[in-house]
């Protein structure tokens, strides 16, 4: 799905409006009923229903939104903050059609504000993606009063307050809200760590906007869906073979980390991939036999840590990083490994550590590798810190682009920037994953995509959506703090 900005989205609601066509007041009416839909098939009208309104499309939203909710017969009470002399044609229209008994406060000043009780829904239709300032002023007071009130916020497409492709500045007034009913796609500011508490739980909504427009509008972002990755996935032809599905192999593990490349090689296997070989130093020999009796185990001279360079000709893919080390006879083995490198490579943990140390090596790396930092990892690699998420994702873009990478910057939604400038959010996972050695096992499940011959880009955004939709599942059965990493190789499957 094409994650567009503000503008773009603008364009999109004119384009579908001449082009269905619609009238945009019937738009707004099909984004309220949505709007509607959602709120009504998670809270029953029980309690309470504040809506507060502006007097741009957001506020029209929210009108159209208080009539229906009045029609099923949820209890509703209507603020509208003054804070412009005329509101939006659409505004201006959902408010003449509200019932002439919808109870309406207009808050022209302070003392009009209302305290929201904590029994209550806030439904948060002050600003949309139309913001140009901060808000400041009555509506900034309002803000204010509803992130101190015990209610629970539900912003209507995006909280009020909240830039949609721009970093705020810290001292900006935004609804804080648990909830975020997003129309037709996310903005930027969904996926930003900074934005996390302006944007609560979000979900989407379709409003039916133009498909046309999506398709032939060009953006960098994307966000991952299951459908998109449905082609992926293929069904195994009765005459296959273990050679059918390439041979892997696995660089890491240290004296007292064997266990991160253990974890990598499970996943890597349980990723489908035909054999597998893991390089390991001496010490780790016993442990991989025993742990992981599918894999081969290919011990280093060395007792404690990896240095020899393998001869690669065997293997259809490399993943080198997990439980490396830093020593400076693997930083030898590193450099010897990518200077031969003729299989497609996923580089992570301490193989990304020696590369930051050892800035040259950046450029040895081949076209079309797949580094999977997490954004400490992905700092080092930058030697520079980036002043907010923005800025951070501009980073990423750029590094992928200037070295032709593909990088996966690990987290809740991982941001996976391709060499084409393009940069795809994921769309799965959850904080139950935050536990030691889940990066491991994303490197296995892609070095194991990548053995298999599938492409590195689509190994990247398919492995890490594949890797968080176990982690969810492993959520479900154990719950968030229980998850620990092998829980994700155990509901690994696709
Ligand atoms: N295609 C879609 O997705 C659809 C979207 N729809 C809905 O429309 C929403 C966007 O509506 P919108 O463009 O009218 O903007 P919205 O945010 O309501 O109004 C802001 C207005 O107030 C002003 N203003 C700006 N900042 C301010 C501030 N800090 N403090 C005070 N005032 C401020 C600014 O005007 P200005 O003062 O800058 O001239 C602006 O005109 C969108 O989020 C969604 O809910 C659906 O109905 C249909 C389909
Ligand atoms: N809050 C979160 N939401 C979703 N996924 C997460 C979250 N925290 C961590 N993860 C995922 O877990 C993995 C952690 O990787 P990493 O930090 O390298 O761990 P380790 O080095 O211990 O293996 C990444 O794939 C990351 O995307
Ligand atoms: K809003």
């Amino acid at each position: 799905m094409k994650v567009f900005s503000v503008n773009q989205i603008r364009a999109w609601d004119a384009f579908t409006i001449a082009h269905e066509p619609i009238h945009s007041i019937d738009l707004m009416e099909r984004a309220s009923v949505a709007f509607v839909k959602w709120f009504c098939a998670h809270f029953d009208d029980r309690c309470p229903v504040t809506i507060i309104c502006g007097m741009g499309n957001n506020g029209g939203d929210g009108l159209a939104i208080a009539r229906i909710l009045i029609q099923k017969c949820y209890a509703v009470q209507v603020y509208i903050v003054k804070h412009t002399e005329k509101g939006t044609p659409d505004f201006a229209q959902n408010l003449q059609r509200l019932h002439p008994q919808t109870s309406i406060q207009w808050i022209e000043q302070e003392a009009q504000i209302p305290t929201f009780t904590s029994n209550s829904f806030v439904i948060d239709a002050l600003l949309g993606s139309g913001l140009t300032r901060p808000a400041t002023g009555l509506i900034a007071k309002v803000i204010q009063q509803v992130n101190d009130s015990e209610a629970t916020a539900i912003s209507v497409d995006i909280a009020s307050g909240l830039f949609a492709d721009s970093p705020n500045a810290p001292s900006d007034v935004i609804i804080k809200p648990a909830y975020t009913i997003a129309f037709q796609c996310p903005k930027l500011a969904f996926f930003q760590p900074q934005c996390a508490e302006y944007v609560g739980e979000w979900h989407l909504v379709s409003i039916g906007l133009s498909e046309s427009y999506e398709a032939q509008t060009p953006t960098p972002y994307f966000y991952t869906t299951a459908a998109a990755l449905s082609s992926l996935t293929k069904a195994r032809k009765k005459y296959s073979h273990k050679g059918s599905f390439g041979h892997a192999l696995l660089i890491g593990g240290s004296y007292g980390k064997m266990g991160s490349i253990v974890l990598s090689a499970k996943a890597c296997l349980r990723s489908g991939a035909g054999l597998l070989t893991v390089q390991a130093p001496r010490c780790g020999y016993d442990i991989l036999q025993t742990s992981l009796p599918e894999a081969m185990v290919l011990p280093d001279w060395h007792w404690m840590v990896n240095t020899t360079v393998p001869d690669i000709k065997p293997y259809s893919a490399i993943g080198i990083g997990p439980g490396l080390g830093q020593d400076p006879q693997t930083l030898l083995m590193l450099k010897g490994l990518l200077s031969s490198l003729t299989s497609p490579i996923v580089l992570d943990a301490d193989a990304l550590n020696l590369i930051s140390k050892h800035p040259d090596l950046l450029h040895s790396v081949p076209k079309n590798a797949i580094l999977t930092p997490h954004p400490k990892e992905f700092q080092r690699l930058l030697n520079d810190q980036w002043k907010d998420d923005f800025e951070k994702l501009a980073m990423l873009r750029t590094f992928a682009q200037k070295l032709q990478l593909i990088v996966c910057l690990k987290g809740a939604h991982t941001a996976i920037a391709l060499p084409d400038g393009s940069i795809h959010f994921n769309s799965t996972g959850n904080p139950g994953m935050a536990t030691g050695g889940s990066g491991d096992v994303l490197t296995g499940i892609i070095t194991g995509l990548l053995a298999q011959g599938m492409p590195p880009a689509d190994a990247a955004i398919f492995g890490v959506f594949q890797h968080g939709n176990a982690g969810d599942r492993a959520a479900q059965k154990c719950t968030q703090p229980a998850l620990i990493a092998s829980d994700i190789i155990n509901e690994m499957g696709w």
